[in-house]
């Protein structure tokens, strides 16, 4: 009888890119919420340099990264990975997905994770049918957007759509999942911004060490 060896677990890592700017509650739970609904060895969480297809952002990205590593602390499964301040230039996702897969190896599970605003526009990046070369896309729900896809994005992703993460990890890369993970939370950036700027509190919309820095840095003024 020939005895057939298990499939061994190959890594499941997920990239969580953003402007964090600054991080927050919305942010973190659900990059633990996916780290467990995907059963993730780890979400790394990758400020943006220079975030492409939008203004420049008011606070720096160093000081993005700090905030960050602040919020994350000693999460289990989330790492704060600054790789992107490393180039110059704007800061395309394809770069660093090419980079990661070029680190983990063929094999690897690798995942790039967007709320549904940011999947909406997808089909407008640099080069985003060669994103599905390197990873798979799973978007993540998030409250107040439920547009309709744009006729480019669904003609990008004719036919990569899968209906659970075991569909999805049956290969390293190519697929698209959509999860409504349980926390949807209706924070954002732009409001914590605002507040900042009105005089109003922001406990609770961020963590409280991401809070300490920006009075600290007199960050939002
Ligand atoms: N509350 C949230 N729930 C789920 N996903 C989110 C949430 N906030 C942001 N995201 C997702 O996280 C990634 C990084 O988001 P980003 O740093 O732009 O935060 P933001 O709150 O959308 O910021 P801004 O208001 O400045 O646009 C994007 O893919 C975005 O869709
Ligand atoms: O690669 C691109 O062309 C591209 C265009 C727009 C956004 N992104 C990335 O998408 C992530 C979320 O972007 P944002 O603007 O919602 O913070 C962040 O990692 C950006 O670098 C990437």
């Amino acid at each position: 009888m020939v005895m057939s060896a298990a499939e061994p677990r190959h890594a499941r890592v997920a990239m969580l890119g953003g402007t964090f700017d600054p991080v927050h509650l919305g942010h973190l739970r659900s990059a633990v919420e996916l780290c467990e609904a995907l059963t993730l060895d780890r979400v790394l969480m990758v400020p943006a340099h220079v975030p492409p297809h939008r203004e420049a952002p008011g606070v720096s990205a160093a000081d993005r990264l700090a905030m960050l590593e602040a919020g994350i602390g000693d999460t289990p499964g989330l790492v704060a990975d600054g790789r992107e301040l490393q180039r110059e230039g704007p800061s395309y996702s394809v770069d660093t997905l090419a980079e990661l897969r070029a680190e983990l190896g063929d094999s690897a599970r690798l995942v790039m994770t967007v709320g549904h605003d940011a999947f909406l526009k997808l089909a407008e990046w640099h080069a985003p049918e060669r994103l599905f070369e390197f990873a798979h896309i799973v978007v993540i729900e998030r409250p107040g957007y439920t547009a309709a896809l744009p006729r480019a994005l669904e003609t990008l992703l004719g036919g990569r759509e899968v209906q659970s993460p075991e569909a999805l990890f049956s290969r390293p890369a190519g697929g698209l999942l959509r999860l409504a993970l349980p926390s949807r939370m209706a924070i954002s950036a732009t409001g914590v911004r605002q507040r900042l700027q009105d005089g109003r509190s922001i406990r609770y919309l961020v963590p409280e060490k991401v809070e300490s820095i920006i009075q600290a840095r007199n960050l939002y003024r």
